[in-house]
């Protein structure tokens, strides 16, 4: 059986049975819902053909560097990422093929030993500031999301976040949230949001920009299609 869909180019191109991968994007600053929007969209599709790729677990690994020198790092500057292994994962998936993805530790800063076997899915999720800043991987995308939070609300949910979850101070979130997440959200990421198709004000409590996200994936995934 062939049935339609458009391709990243927004054109029409008929598939087979094998279903290619749809890709969402969901960009953002941090502490914006980004995690919690694609938490909620994927809770609907329990036992679903749906996964999550999240940019952060691509970050250079640091291993090599001590844990002093990791500290000094900018995390919010897209050279801080290996999107040519993000992509290369992203490619072999939208080939049907399985990956290893890497796992980040926020405390070490640094990659962990282990990776994890992702086998390919119907629809994957792309998660993280930076993903709408390289052409590369706006390529791969179907769907672009940028979830849009005010910076106050980002801040507070990044101090409870990172001193609960990340083991950090409040000295340091603070820190690192003037000197480097601040200026580069500027630079870098809110810059982005023009390329989104869909702005999600709020993240994770928008449960009505959340149904409409879910609505679509549930098309994609019963038709396979973009077209609802
Ligand atoms: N609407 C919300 N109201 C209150 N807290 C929220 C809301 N959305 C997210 N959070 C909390 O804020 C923190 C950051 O949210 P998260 O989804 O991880 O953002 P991001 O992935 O964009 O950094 C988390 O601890 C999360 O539980
Ligand atoms: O080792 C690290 C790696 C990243 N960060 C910070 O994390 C955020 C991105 O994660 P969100 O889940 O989107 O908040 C980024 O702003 C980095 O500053 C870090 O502190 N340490």
């Amino acid at each position: 059986m062939r049935s339609q869909r458009k391709g990243r180019k927004g054109e029409n191109i008929m598939i087979n049975d094998t279903k290619k991968p749809i890709v969402i994007g969901v960009a953002g600053g941090s502490g914006s819902g980004k995690t919690s929007v694609t938490r909620a969209i994927c809770e609907r599709f329990v036992d679903k053909s749906i996964l999550v790729m999240e940019q952060d677990f691509y970050y250079k690994d640091q291993a090599s560097l001590p844990f002093e020198e990791r500290l000094k790092t900018n995390y919010d500057h897209p050279f801080a990422f290996d999107n040519d292994l993000l992509i290369e994962h992203l490619n072999k998936l939208l080939e049907q093929k399985p990956i290893d993805k890497p796992i980040y530790d926020f405390k070490r800063h640094t990659r962990s030993e282990q990776s994890v076997r992702v086998e390919p899915k119907e629809v994957i999720i792309v998660e993280g500031i930076l993903i709408l800043e390289d052409q590369r991987l706006m390529d791969l995308m179907d769907i672009k999301v940028f979830v849009d939070t005010d910076s106050d609300l980002r801040i507070i949910r990044r101090l409870l976040r990172d001193i609960n979850e990340r083991g950090r101070t409040i000295d340091s979130v603070i820190d690192q949230y003037l000197s480097v997440v601040r200026p580069m959200h500027l630079q870098f990421i809110e810059p982005t949001k023009r390329y989104a198709d869909i702005i999600i004000p709020e993240g994770g409590e928008n449960h009505v920009a959340i149904d409409l996200m879910a609505t679509k994936v549930e098309t994609i995934l019963t038709k396979n299609t973009l077209n609802i």
